[in-house]
């Protein structure tokens, strides 16, 4: 009981912390397409597709905005509804549990809304296939009654866009993919890129940030705003607490260590998942859910936050047999890099 007791305010201090988080996190997302650092190849697309859809005086095209997590897409979604002065409707693949509760949402749209759809490799098939009539269509099948007395009421939508956003694009069925006129891949973000993100994100949090700490902390975000912002923030709680509340290179450096953020960017999560591969899973191969499993974490978690990064940084390759650590991994974690390590690669 004690414990049920304890776990239920743990999961209510976590929830209250990741509204603080979002909300710090709203506050500093960019408005307008000019203001978005970086993606130059789908800030062009987009300003394009968008300034198209204005002159014509129509609602843009669907939108598919495909990505690692924390690199924007929410952000993007916003700002297309700005650009072109719509509403934006926010809602995600795993909030909509039956295709009930998309029809809701579509009779509900107003002409020119743009509808969010966070995580939308993860809709249920009915409401899939819900989607992309209305996508293309522009008409939802209301099913009144039940059983053999249930009939379909087609009702017609007013033009909207579905800005659609997704971890994995390659989930995605193709009648969805193709119903899109537009798909924008977004990538990890160079240091230069991130630099500017935090030098604009510490001038709304009014903390001076000195360039170099700036370039420190930047060089530490693993190419994701998301966590620039946060480490920036906890940089700013270490300035203002026990430094000068200047953001410079020594409160950076202080802060970093406090939150186990190591040089290459490296968080507890991602060095647990090189630890275990390394000294329990002897480097690999190993499979995803094993390693999962053996850090306490969702398979999910692992494959779309650590994984990435990690794949990218060189720690980690992906073999048919599972995942292997590469060399990188063995002596970033300080550990001898065993001799049949590389040639495990080729297997
Ligand atoms: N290009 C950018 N320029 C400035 N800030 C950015 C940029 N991209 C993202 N951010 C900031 O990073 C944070 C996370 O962005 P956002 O929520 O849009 O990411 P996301 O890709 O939707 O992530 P998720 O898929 O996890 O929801 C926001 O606070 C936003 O202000």
């Amino acid at each position: 009981m004690a414990d049920d007791g304890a776990r239920g305010l743990e999961a209510v201090l976590a929830a209250e912390a990741d509204e603080i988080e979002r909300a710090a996190e709203a506050a500093l997302r960019p408005r307008r397409l000019a203001e978005f650092v970086g993606q130059r190849v789908v800030r062009d697309q987009l300003s394009l597709v968008l300034d198209a859809a204005v002159a014509r005086r129509r609602p843009p095209d669907h939108v598919l905005l495909s990505g690692p997590p924390g690199l924007g897409k929410t952000t993007l979604a916003m700002i297309i509804a700005g650009e072109v002065g719509a509403a934006l409707r926010l809602t995600s693949g795993p909030a909509i549990t039956h295709a009930g509760d998309l029809a809701a949402i579509l009779s509900s749209l107003q002409e020119n809304d743009v509808l969010f759809i966070d995580e939308i490799h993860r809709l249920a098939r009915p409401a899939e296939e819900m989607l992309y009539l209305a996508m293309e269509d522009f008409r939802v099948d209301v099913v009144v009654g039940k059983g053999a007395g249930a009939t379909a009421i087609p009702l017609s939508l007013p033009p909207f866009t579905v800005v659609g956003a997704t971890t994995r694009a390659g989930l995605l069925p193709a009648p969805l993919r193709d119903r899109f006129g537009f798909t924008g891949h977004m990538d990890f973000y160079e240091v230069e890129d991130l630099e500017r993100v935090l030098s604009r994100s510490a001038r709304l949090l009014g903390i001076p940030l000195e360039e170099e700490a700036g370039h420190e902390i930047a060089g530490r975000s693993r190419g994701t705003p998301r966590i620039a912002n946060r480490l920036l923030r906890r940089v700013q709680d270490w300035a203002q607490v026990r430094g000068t509340g200047v953001a410079d290179v020594a409160a950076a450096h202080a802060a970093l260590t406090v939150f186990e953020v190591d040089p290459r960017g490296l968080d507890r999560l991602d060095r647990a998942v090189l630890r275990t591969l390394c000294t329990r899973f002897a480097g690999g191969p190993v499979g995803l859910t094993s390693i999962a499993m053996a850090i306490g974490e969702e398979p999910e978690t692992v494959e779309t936050v650590a994984e990435p990064f990690l794949l990218r940084e060189g720690f980690l390759s992906r073999t048919p047999r599972g995942r292997v650590a590469t060399p990188a991994a063995w002596e970033h974690l300080g550990l001898p890099v065993p001799d049949s390590g590389p040639s495990r690669l080729f297997d």
